[in-house]
């Protein structure tokens, strides 16, 4: 028996919303065969942020020469990686083990507002992880942030901002547009490098969207490994994560996590 397998190369959120811990909830539902190198422990809830625990580089490299030495991954996520070293290592060892399918994340800051990346890492992220990304997937602030835009207010210039992202290196880009000020429609902008695609979805009223931002690059890094193409890989992830913020949970006294069992037996 043969079976997609994806990587994640993220921070551990030990609430479970997020993460690590998301993404392979995520690649469980959607059947590949999840396996992960932690960057960070962070120390994390419903409510915040409360610890951020780096690892050493010296066991991030073991993590990704276990992998990479024996199993391989047909496609690899990238989330929390928080300093400059970590996204220096990280990134040469997917050129190293000449890693397809990279799905790069660029997670910046958490919902309730705690930096997860530093300062000092954004020109590391730009310079050395983007050119390697098959598919980037930044929210709106994040975007702003790489791009040094002041905002991202309209349609018109999310297209402008992913097509500026993509002169950056990958080869696509999915901007996602959660955090756009749309009453009625969630929309997420997928360009290729000469045509824009839209992926639009009923806006849902909850607060409670803890980690939607790794739910839907993990389902898009799902489809990838099984080799789906990038509009049919970002239309499931969609439809993944639509399910899953319809569902999601009140669980904790703050910003809840999302259902990722919700799309289950739902025809793509
Ligand atoms: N209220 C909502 N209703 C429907 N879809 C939403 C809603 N909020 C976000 N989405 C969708 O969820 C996906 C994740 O987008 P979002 O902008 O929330 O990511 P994010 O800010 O990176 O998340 P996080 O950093 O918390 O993990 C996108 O497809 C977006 O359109
Ligand atoms: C570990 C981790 N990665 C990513 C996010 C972004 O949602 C988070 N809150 N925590």
């Amino acid at each position: 028996m043969t079976i997609g397998k994806a990587l994640t190369i993220a921070g551990s959120d030990c609430g479970g919303g997020a993460g690590i811990q998301a993404d392979l909830k995520t690649f469980q539902e959607r059947d590949v065969f999840g396996m992960s190198v932690i960057t960070v422990l962070t120390a994390q809830n419903t409510l915040g942020v409360h610890g951020v625990f780096p690892q050493t580089l010296e066991a991030i490299e073991g993590q990704m020469d276990a992998i990479f030495q024996d199993m391989g991954a047909n496609a690899v996520k990238t989330g929390m990686l928080f300093s400059e070293e970590i996204i220096n290592l990280v990134a040469d060892k997917l050129v190293q083990y000449e890693v397809k399918n990279v799905v790069v994340d660029p997670v910046m800051i958490a919902k309730g507002g705690a930096p997860l990346l530093q300062k000092q890492a954004m020109n590391a992220l730009k310079t050395k992880l983007l050119p390697l990304a098959t598919v980037i997937t930044p929210n709106i602030p994040e975007a702003c942030e790489i791009l040094g835009f002041s905002s991202i207010d309209t349609l018109e210039e999310m297209k402008d901002a992913a097509s500026a992202l993509q002169k950056l290196g990958p080869r696509f880009v999915v901007l996602k547009g959660g955090h756009l000020e749309d009453e009625n429609e969630a929309i997420d902008v997928l360009f290729d490098g000469e045509s824009f695609h839209y992926f639009a979805a009923k806006r849902i009223k909850t607060i409670h969207t803890h980690g939607t931002g790794c739910t839907f690059a993990a389902a898009i890094t799902a489809e990838l490994a099984k080799g789906q193409d990038i509009r049919a890989a970002v239309t499931t992830a969609k439809n993944f994560i639509q399910a899953a913020i319809e569902q999601s949970l009140c669980i904790g006294k703050g910003i809840g996590p999302t259902r990722h069992s919700a799309y289950r037996n739902k025809k793509d």
